[in-house]
């Protein structure tokens, strides 16, 4: 398993450039963010060569996937994300799947949600790019979203059942929403294509609060995990010294 900063949280002030050369600074050889519209993807192709930094993971355009008549909306977003994912050489992409609609039973939500992800699998083969479906949780930061439960999450992939469509592991948000987090975790981990870390509570840096990330990822390396955990925590003090304390916390994985 290998660490991935992202700069969109870590770094709520500091711009493109400034965060990706403290990443470099500060020993990491990973970056991930969220939504790539307002981004200066010029300028991070450039800055991803120069500084030899691998981009992990970015957002697919928000969509909603509980509303079929937004799905053409969606596929389009995706279509566009994916030309991006190219350009910059990422092969995951986190998809949020969008909020309940009210008055609409849920089972035909979940319809909605996997014919979604059954429409997106053409675009998706041939690309090497693989969603990463994200539970949130509903409880504290997404009052509304749809799906929450890394089971629900599991069982939805299993109908879609496509390698390249895979699970975003939030630990945080799953800490939130089920607790179990390793278990889960390590139980699931066959379709687990992305993971996020934050402290809970409070979403502040690994190392705050009630769980254990060195026994977790300890765990995950164990079990073989190959791919990125992304740090996507919010810090009140400084980020350079927040990502330094996690760099020497857990250099194993850097
Ligand atoms: O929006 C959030 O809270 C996320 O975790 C996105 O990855």
């Amino acid at each position: 398993m290998k660490l991935s900063v992202c700069i969109d949280s870590v770094f709520r002030e500091l711009g493109l450039e400034d965060s990706l050369r403290k990443v470099k600074e500060e020993g990491f050889r990973a970056f991930e963010f969220w939504g790539w519209e307002k981004k200066d993807l010029g300028l991070m192709t450039k800055l991803v060569q120069e500084l030899d930094l691998s981009l992990s993971a970015f957002c697919v355009k928000q969509a909603n996937l509980t509303e079929p008549s937004a799905r053409s909306a969606y596929l389009d977003g995706l279509k566009e994300t994916l030309e991006v994912a190219k350009r910059l050489q990422c092969r995951t992409l986190i998809l949020t799947v969008g909020s309940e609609q009210a008055g609409v039973p849920r089972e035909e939500q979940r319809r909605s949600l996997v014919e979604g992800l059954r429409a997106s699998l053409p675009l998706l083969e041939g690309t090497g790019v693989t969603l990463a479906v994200e539970p949130l949780n509903t409880l504290i930061d997404h009052p509304g979203y749809f799906l929450s439960y890394s089971q629900e999450a599991w069982d939805i992939l299993q109908e879609v059942r496509h390698p390249q469509v895979q699970m975003l592991f939030d630990i945080y948000h799953q800490q939130i929403t089920e607790g179990h987090v390793t278990t889960n975790l390590l139980r699931m981990l066959e379709r687990v294509g992305h993971i996020h870390a934050a402290g809970n509570p409070g979403r502040g840096e690994l190392g705050e609060g009630e769980l254990n990330y060195p026994y977790i990822f300890r765990r995950l390396t164990e079990a073989g995990y190959q791919g990125y955990v992304g740090l996507e925590y919010f810090t009140a003090g400084d980020p350079v010294e927040s990502l330094q304390r996690m760099a020497a916390a857990y250099s194993e994985w850097l």
